[in-house]
């Protein structure tokens, strides 16, 4: 928590003003049992009207600074506790941001988002109750027993003993319930993990007729969750009667032995009524201490976890250019003075997830203006040797270089600004046709953005739309037909012109005669991008100045079509499960 709490700097005095006026509406608490012993004692005892009416009113004033002073602290805790959760909330997401795909993987989105919500949330209610809570109660608490003790000295004993025991019994609920509340919002990630998969992947539980095992599914995460909050409550629950057991004894040891001392004349009915009521005003206070202690506790555990993922260092940091220039192989320099714009040099790449070899010893040497077909079998490694080029993950050894320099020499931006990436599943944004591939290049003109369209072979259809570049996308392009957000994803990669273009199977979607056209308008482009084309299809590939065949990680075969055909094992077979034989001939 303590890491957390540099983000409640900028409200230093919100900090200061907000336990101050509690504490000055708990003085004015503790001033009242006074005045009514008065009004008992003096007022009731001589039958003085004018003294009651006088005393009266100033239990009405007291209430009143009271009362403002209670809104004003409230006015104060809540600014600072929202303002705390707001710059939190900013510095987490900015964090996050920051963490690469590996982190993230690692971590897991649905945690990610309880953090950043529901966990937030909790440790702001923590920052609010602390604020106003943390002097007053323990102020009410040992000066009512002050107040006690300037009464009858005989009588306050009884406070000495009950206050400790009421503490252990609070303080006792709190280290039990406290690594439970962590349990809990751990099954709280289960169970937004369980719906997010869901929700996602709706279609696709109905197509398998999945929905009852789904259900079920959902239903023993959500039961799970349920019953540790259920044993935490009724723990926590605890709290309530075993305060109100001691408190009441307190109370009926104090009548007696109050009586017995105003029978023997040492104290008058007034004081005890005061003793009284300083004790149910310790019991409150000490229940309002126990609420903010199971806040307290909740907060912390949900602050921990915030702290957890800000302890999380971004494994991708921008290496100086000497730092990376040797990578193992003897001649192999970080930087290359040869004229390819992508070059690997044996790369190998390990999830950090699974800690397996994804990737091995992987060289190639792409050429400015090249075209690079990249086949293999499912899971073979396609998508993840391109995604090492924007850096989306690092190599876990050897070197990625473009442009002649080593990826992790250059600043995200300045590497990510060269590449255009299209990803295997095309993902649109709410918002205008404009708007999302203004993403592309954030002051693109519409003749621009017509141009990446016609080239990505989607004017057709957005010129068939009424609102053309105004026409409303949905969220995550629900609007739109497979084929046609794999277009606009093209284009939003195609207009900011990039020297390195990478489709990762984006043409999935598209026909064939459509993909070749979408081929053959990206190589007339004036300047055309080195482009690498991601696919499950030769036909997609066999025009490639270079087709990299992979097999299970490791490179098969590099060379043109022809080459391939002739002695690429892998490749023939990819090629003539497409193409038969007989038909090929
Ligand atoms: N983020 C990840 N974390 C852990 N393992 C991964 C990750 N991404 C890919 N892998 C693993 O790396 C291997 C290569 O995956 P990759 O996605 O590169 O294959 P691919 O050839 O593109 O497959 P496909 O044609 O099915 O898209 C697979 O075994 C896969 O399970």
């Amino acid at each position: 928590m303590s890491r957390l709490l540099v983000y409640l700097k900028d409200y230093k005095k919100e900090c200061i003003f907000a336990p101050l006026f509690k504490m000055l509406e708990a003085l004015f608490e503790l001033f009242v049992p006074l005045v009514m012993a008065a009004v008992i004692d003096t007022g009731i005892a001589n039958s003085d009207k004018p003294y009651i009416i006088k005393m009266c009113l100033v239990l009405v004033l007291l209430a009143v600074v009271g009362l403002t002073s209670s809104i004003t602290a409230q006015f104060f805790a809540a600014k600072a506790a929202t303002g705390f959760a707001t710059k939190l909330r900013h510095a987490l997401f900015e964090h996050i941001q920051g963490l690469s795909f590996s982190e993230l993987d690692t971590v897991g989105t649905s945690t990610l988002i309880t953090r950043i919500t529901s966990d937030i949330n909790q440790t702001q209610s923590g920052v609010n109750m602390v604020l106003r809570l943390f002097l007053r109660s323990p102020f009410i608490v040992f000066g009512a027993m002050v107040m006690a003790f300037t009464i009858n000295v005989k009588a306050a004993l009884i406070f000495v003993v009950t206050i400790p025991l009421l503490s252990i019994v609070v303080f006792g609920i709190m280290k039990i319930t406290m690594p439970l509340y962590k349990k809990v919002q751990g099954l709280l990630d289960n169970v937004l993990g369980i719906t997010r998969e869901n929700l996602t992947g709706a279609r696709v539980i109905r197509a398998f007729n999945k929905e009852a095992d789904e259900r079920k599914h959902f239903e023993e995460t959500n039961e799970s969750l349920t019953s540790m909050q259920k044993f935490v409550g009724k723990i926590s629950a605890l709290t309530n009667p075993v305060t109100y057991v001691i408190i009441n004894a307190a109370t009926l040891v104090l009548l007696w032995t109050g009586a017995i001392q105003v029978d023997g004349g040492i104290i008058t009915q007034g004081a005890v009524v005061a003793l009284v009521n300083y004790m149910s005003q310790i019991l409150v206070e000490l229940i309002k201490l126990a609420n903010l202690i199971i806040t307290i506790t909740k907060a912390l555990a949900c602050a921990n976890r915030i702290e957890a993922v800000f302890e999380i260092k971004s494994s991708q940091e921008i290496a100086e250019p000497a730092e990376s220039a040797y990578d193992g192989h003897p001649g192999n320099a970080g930087s290359s003075s040869s004229d390819a714009v992508v070059e690997f040099r044996h790369v190998d790449l390990a999830y950090n997830s699974t800690g397996e070899s994804a990737l091995s010893d992987i060289s190639f040497k792409i050429l400015h203006g090249q075209t690079v077909g990249i086949i293999g079998g499912t899971g073979s490694g396609k998508s993840s040797v391109v995604n090492m080029i924007p850096r989306f993950y690092d190599a876990t050894g050897g070197t990625v270089l473009v442009d002649g320099r080593d990826v992790k020499t250059y600043e995200f931006d300045e590497l990510r600004s060269k590449i255009g990436m299209v990803l295997q599943k095309a993902i649109l944004f709410k918002g205008t046709i404009r708007e999302n591939l203004l993403w592309g290049k954030k002051d693109a003109t519409d003749a621009e953005i017509m141009d990446a369209l016609k080239i990505s072979q989607a004017l057709e259809f957005v010129n068939k739309k009424e609102e053309k570049l105004d026409y409303m996308v949905e969220q995550g392009g629900r609007n739109l037909s497979g084929g046609q957000k794999q277009r606009l994803t093209i284009a939003r990669a195609l207009v900011k012109r990039p020297e390195i273009l990478i489709l990762d199977d984006s043409a999935s979607a598209l026909d064939f005669a459509t993909d070749a056209a979408l081929r053959q308008s990206i190589a007339a482009m004036p300047d055309a991008p080195t482009t690498f084309i991601v696919s499950q299809r030769a036909a997609s590939m066999m025009q490639a100045d270079q087709i990299i065949v992979l097999d299970d990680g490791h490179i098969a075969g590099i060379g043109r079509h022809e080459e391939l055909l002739e002695n690429c094992h892998v490749y023939q077979e990819i090629y003539y499960s497409q193409f038969p034989k007989e038909v090929a001939e």
